[in-house]
């Protein structure tokens, strides 16, 4: 039996139990078009990790600005991918192979290694203390978040953040890094639906059957979400979509989502009441 919460959950984020996968890729792809054409944007950019959220929200990008090329332009909008890695990455073959299926109208690659390793310096000196592995994984999420913001500055294109139900529910991702965009295409879905758009978009395979990382600890590479979460994206995408599921995995849930609720709105203000 669906909860109270656990409706008013699936209510926020925007959750349908089943979804028609074309009609959902034609929304997101109209939405995307119709922003741009709205705001007066020359495109969109994104960061691609090689990750499953990233090559779906690139693949529509894509398909937009394809669209809008097509029937508005003279090939004056973009869609910029950007390769964002700390150093090297481990699984950068996949970004490579997102890159190649994609087919952006440009790559941008900017390693970020200098810059939050200059950051997490900074600190040491000013404060003669030592960042935790943890925090220094924040720092290299609002690294790659400025990054995108100085090309879309630059650019005249909009960042484009890859947040969706199965990620907001728990508020895994950082505050003002991979949580801030001007954009969400796939705002509303949970991983499985994600899973399915990509499948039918015809994506390789390993891009969307790959398991989901942050990837943002050195201490812990490519650590699974899963693992870190201490539930599965399977559970998570059955809450959502109303089923019941263990208590011990429900309740995982909604502490996550409770704690986070600061994570998914905008600075708290006197004239709000919501964390009362
Ligand atoms: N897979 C992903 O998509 C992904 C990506 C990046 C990060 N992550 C995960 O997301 C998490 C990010 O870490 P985090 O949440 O500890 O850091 P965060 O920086 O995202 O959020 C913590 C910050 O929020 C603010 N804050 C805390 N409580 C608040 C409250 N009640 N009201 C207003 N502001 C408040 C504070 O400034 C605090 O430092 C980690 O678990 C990380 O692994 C996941
Ligand atoms: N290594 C990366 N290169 C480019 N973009 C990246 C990279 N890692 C993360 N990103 C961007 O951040 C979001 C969130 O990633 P999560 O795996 O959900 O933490 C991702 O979709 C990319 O846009
Ligand atoms: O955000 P991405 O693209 O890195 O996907 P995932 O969260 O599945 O790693
Ligand atoms: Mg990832």
């Amino acid at each position: 039996m669906t909860t109270s919460l656990q409706a008013d959950i699936i209510e926020t984020l925007g959750v349908q139990p089943e979804i028609d996968p074309q009609a959902e890729i034609r929304k997101r792809v109209d939405f995307l078009k119709q922003y741009a054409l709205k705001t007066g944007v020359r495109g969109y950019v994104l960061g691609l990790s090689g990750g499953q959220d990233s090559t779906l929200s690139g693949k529509l990008a894509q398909l937009a600005i394809h669209e809008l090329n097509a029937e508005h332009g003279d090939g004056e909008y973009q869609f910029i991918a950007m390769r964002l890695p700390y150093g090297v990455q481990a699984d950068e073959q996949d970004a490579q192979d997102a890159r190649e299926w994609i087919q952006p109208t440009r790559l941008v690659t900017v390693n970020i290694k200098p810059a939050v390793d200059a950051s997490y310096e900074a600190f040491q000196q000013a404060t003669g203390e030592t960042l935790s592995d943890f925090l220094k994984g924040n720092i290299k999420a609002r690294e790659r978040m400025k990054a995108q913001y100085d090309v879309g500055a630059h650019t005249r294109t909009l960042v484009i953040g890859t947040d969706h139900a199965a990620e907001a529910i728990s508020g895994f991702f950082t505050k003002h890094g991979d949580g801030a965009a001007d954009i969400t295409p796939i705002f509303g879905l949970n991983k499985r639906q994600g899973r399915a758009l990509l499948k039918e978009l015809g994506c390789p395979e390993h891009l969307y059957l790959k398991k989901p990382t942050a990837d943002l600890e050195e201490n812990r590479p490519s650590l699974p979400d899963e693992d870190a979460l201490g539930v599965t994206y399977d559970q998570i995408d059955d809450y959502l979509e109303g089923k019941t599921i263990a208590d011990d995995a429900r309740a995982i849930i909604e502490k996550r989502y409770l704690a986070t609720e600061h994570k998914r709105r905008p600075p708290v203000t006197v004239f709000d009441t919501w964390w009362k």
